[in-house]
């Protein structure tokens, strides 16, 4: 063919080519288009769909209504909004037997021995100097696996299955990709067209299961952590709101988790330590999978001693990174305390914002507020600054001193073929080309050959240098879940403890007089017995009523001595004193709020006994909810009461305006900041005469109640049969009662008199002190008078 004629077809082939690519890529554009247009519209479909299920805020507020559906064995079924529905969520809860089975791996271990002239109890700081990667740190883990993993055949099991099968395969299809990038640049070294098409195909190929199982692996990490953390949340919310006031006495009969309360541990530390814990499963797991198959992969080219080099030289490495690796685990295990505190401080603002606002306390509680972020930023940062030094030596010795290493390791088979070939004969393979053209090198390997060997290798060490800084990594990672572990550990024996009422307790304090009662709350002799027939009264037999002091070395302090009261059945008692003598104490005492630490208390159960608090308490949900509290939907429905009998309760206590001004009994709103002082006491009494005990104890529910509203409760109480034991200081109520207990404040004394000498004495105490009230004004009326006399005779004249 004459050249004019070839360069004439080439042309006419390339502008066929070209047309033909022009038309594929119009193709590929409509089809896109098309593919598009179906997309969104079935987006749009589905959203609707979903739209159209969705259910409107108020719907949403209906259906929540009943809270939860009873079933049989305890187990409820929670009604949860999520996504614009409700979804029903089974709860079972934890059985006693678990409960009973876990106990023993949640005490303490043995206290570690103090000085002699010690007796203070341990800190927390204390406790913190010893998180760290330790014996007692895998102790406090597989205490914990036995609740996130109760059984062998578990969901999480079942997670963790799959999470590793798809960490195998990541490994698997890595080491594929390795091989397939050398193959690739050989190709192109060598001009095989053909060949390196078919790897780009591959690659492709490739790609698809390696996005996917990527993909899988977060979702699975995810899952494993939240499963985790619903597990561990829902076995602390069964011991920390058990019937036995844990919840209360986790802040007042105990120093473990400090006066800021259990939140931040329940929301923030169990969250951490579920995440930290199932990244770590990967971030360990991966890396050492991927350091044995890549070093068996790497150790075919470049044989046995190089492996045994590379193997030092991870050994070096641990080596060095320990000596500058700080205590991760302490460091963190502070910093979940202090962020504790700072958000208890910020929470005590939002409970207490109406008294700061009425005060003007703006400017310090600003102090406090900023005092804790402080705290809490001062330690962050000196960690960032301990990171520096170990961020350096990590970068250092992971990326460039390995890297280094493997290409030294790389180099032997080139620079040294006698060991290349030794590696040969070691695999079965051999070195020999048959094409004496492509025989380059001493080695016996074209540059092809090399060179795809070579990006192969090299990848496989960028992979290994990668797995080894992963691994690495997750030292730190596990250092900071010993931290988290410490926290969730210290929750959960606290939990246990408290709810068996197992006290820390504290040796006698040795300038203490041999005579002089040491109230210590791991020594209890009293008995609580909550479960008498209400005839039979309520009686404290020599109760002395002490304030409890966890963790101070001088123990409780008493403030009423041996208490002997006994009220039967309409025989209602007036509990009077000055401020700060003990009359709540009583009160936190029958409730079971605090320990009896000698003799007996005999009360009915529950359900026969009710307590109003000082407080008053308004819980979220809708206005019935106010009033049936702490009963829920499901249990008003059982009890055969309706909308009318709650509106009669109402009347009762002069809150009948409520329900249409609120807009009925289902509508749900933030009652604690609608209601007024009064309002909020009117409806303690509503929740008094929806439950209708035997026994009412009311601690100054209606101090800010008119005396005359306040008065017709108290007579409705009594007519529906509710035995009063009442707490107050108005000398009002006198006449609904019919003994009083005057705590006198002095040393623990009180005295018992039937009220009518009591009040007789106090009225006549009362006209005398207000005749010499009036009596002390004479004189000042005196001078008002002359000064008028003195004004009237000025302007006469
Ligand atoms: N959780 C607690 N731990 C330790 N001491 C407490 C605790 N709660 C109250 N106290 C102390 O116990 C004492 C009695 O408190 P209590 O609440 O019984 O007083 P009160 O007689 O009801 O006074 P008031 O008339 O002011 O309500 C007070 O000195 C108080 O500081």
């Amino acid at each position: 063919m004459a050249p004019a004629q070839s360069k004439l077809a080439q042309q006419s082939a390339l502008t066929g080519l070209r047309a033909k690519g022009g038309a594929a890529v119009f193709a590929a554009l409509v089809a896109l288009v098309y593919l598009r247009r179906k997309v969104v519209q079935a987006a749009a479909e589905a959203a609707e769909k979903r739209n159209r299920q969705m259910l409107t805020t108020p719907q949403i507020e209906l259906a929540q209504r009943d809270l939860y559906n009873p079933l049989p064995g305890g187990a409820r079924e929670l009604l949860v909004p999520a996504r614009g529905r409700v979804s029903k969520v089974l709860i079972k809860p934890t059985k006693a037997t678990t409960f009973a089975r876990h106990r023993p791996l949640f005490r303490k271990p043995p206290p570690a021995p103090r000085s002699a002239s010690s007796t203070a109890p341990p800190s927390a700081g204390a406790a913190a100097q010893r998180v760290g990667v330790n014996k007692e740190f895998f102790r406090q883990l597989s205490a914990i696996f036995r609740i996130i993993i109760p059984h062998a055949t578990s969901k999480e099991v079942w997670l963790v299955g799959a999470h590793t099968a798809f960490l195998l395969l990541r490994t698997y299809l890595s080491l594929l990709v390795a091989q397939l990038d050398g193959k690739l640049v050989g190709d192109l070294v060598s001009a095989n067209g053909k060949g390196f098409l078919r790897g780009l195909c591959y690659w492709f190929l490739l790609a698809i299961p390696s996005v996917y199982t990527n993909a899988m692996i977060r979702f699975l990490q995810s899952k494993l952590s939240i499963s985790f953390r619903t597990r561990l949340t829902r076995y602390v919310h069964d011991l920390y709101l058990d019937k036995n006031a844990t919840f209360y006495k986790v802040v007042n009969l105990d120093s473990r988790i400090g006066a800021s309360g259990a939140d931040q541990f329940v929301t923030t530390d169990i969250n951490r330590f579920c995440e930290t814990l199932s990244a770590l499963y990967s971030n360990v797991s991966k890396p050492t999978l991927d350091l044995i198959l890549f070093n068996i992969q790497l150790g075919r080219s470049i044989g046995g001693r190089g492996s045994v080099g590379l193997f030092l030289s991870y050994l070096a490495t641990a080596w060095i990174l320990r000596k500058v690796t700080p205590a991760f685990g302490k460091l963190a295990a502070i910093e979940a305390k202090l962020e504790g505190d700072f958000r208890a401080a910020h929470a005590r603002l939002i409970i207490n914002s109406e008294e700061v606002a009425f005060y003007d306390g703006a400017p310090i509680e600003k102090d406090i507020l900023t005092k804790a972020y402080l705290r809490l930023i001062k330690h962050v940062n000196s960690i960032y600054k301990m990171r520096i030094l170990y961020g350096m030596t990590e970068d250092m010795v992971v990326k460039y001193l390995w890297s280094a290493a493997g290409y030294c390791l790389i180099s032997i088979p080139v620079f040294f073929p006698k060991a290349r070939k030794l590696a040969a004969a070691a695999a079965g393979t051999s070195v020999e080309t048959k094409d004496p053209a492509k025989q380059k090198g001493g080695d016996g390997l074209s540059i092809s050959q090399r060179t795809e060997n070579y990006i192969s290798n090299r990848r496989l060490l960028l992979s290994l240098a990668d797995a080894g800084g992963r691994l690495m990594l997750s030292w730190k990672d596990l250092s900071e879940l010993a931290g988290s572990t410490s926290r969730v550990y210290t929750l959960l024996s606290t939990l246990h403890d408290l709810s068996t009422s197992t006290y820390t307790s504290l040796p006698r304090p040795a300038d203490l007089a041999p005579n002089a009662p040491f109230y210590d709350l791991g020594t209890l002799n009293g008995r609580f017995i909550t479960d008498a027939p209400p005839e039979e009264g309520v009686t404290l037999d020599k109760v002395p009523i002490v304030a409890p002091a966890p963790g101070v070395a001088r123990g409780g302090e008493e403030l009423v001595h041996q208490l002997s009261v006994r009220v039967k059945p309409g025989e209602h008692l007036l509990i009077t004193g000055g401020n700060g003598t003990g009359k709540t104490a009583i009160a936190r005492v029958l409730a079971g709020l605090w320990p009896v630490w000698d003799g007996v208390v005999v009360r009915p159960d529950d359900t026969k006994i009710m307590f109003l608090p000082q407080r008053p308490y308004l819980s979220s949900g809708s206005l019935r909810d106010q009033i049936i509290y702490p009963h829920s939907y499901p249990d008003f429905v059982k009890s055969g009461k309706t909308d009318e009998d709650l509106m009669e309760i109402l009347r009762k206590v002069h809150l009948s305006y409520l329900p249409s001004r609120e807009g009925g009994y289902d509508v749900r709103k933030e009652w604690k900041d609608i209601l007024s002082g009064g309002e909020k006491q009117r409806m303690g009494m509503a929740r008094l005469f929806y439950h209708l005990p035997k026994y009412g104890v009311l601690d100054e529910c209606t101090s800010a109640v008119s005396t005359d509203v306040e008065g017709s409760m108290y007579q409705h109480a009594k007519d529906v049969g509710i035995t009063l034991m009442t707490i107050s200081h108005r000398p009002s109520l006198f006449k609904h009662h019919m003994y009083l207990l005057r705590l006198t404040g002095h040393e623990g004394q009180w005295e018992m008199t039937q009220i009518g000498e009591a009040e007789q004495s106090l009225s006549f105490q009362k006209e005398i002190e207000s005749l010499q009230a009036k009596l002390a004004e004479v004189e000042t009326w005196k001078n008002r008078l002359s000064t008028i006399d003195a004004e009237l005779h000025f302007k006469e004249t």
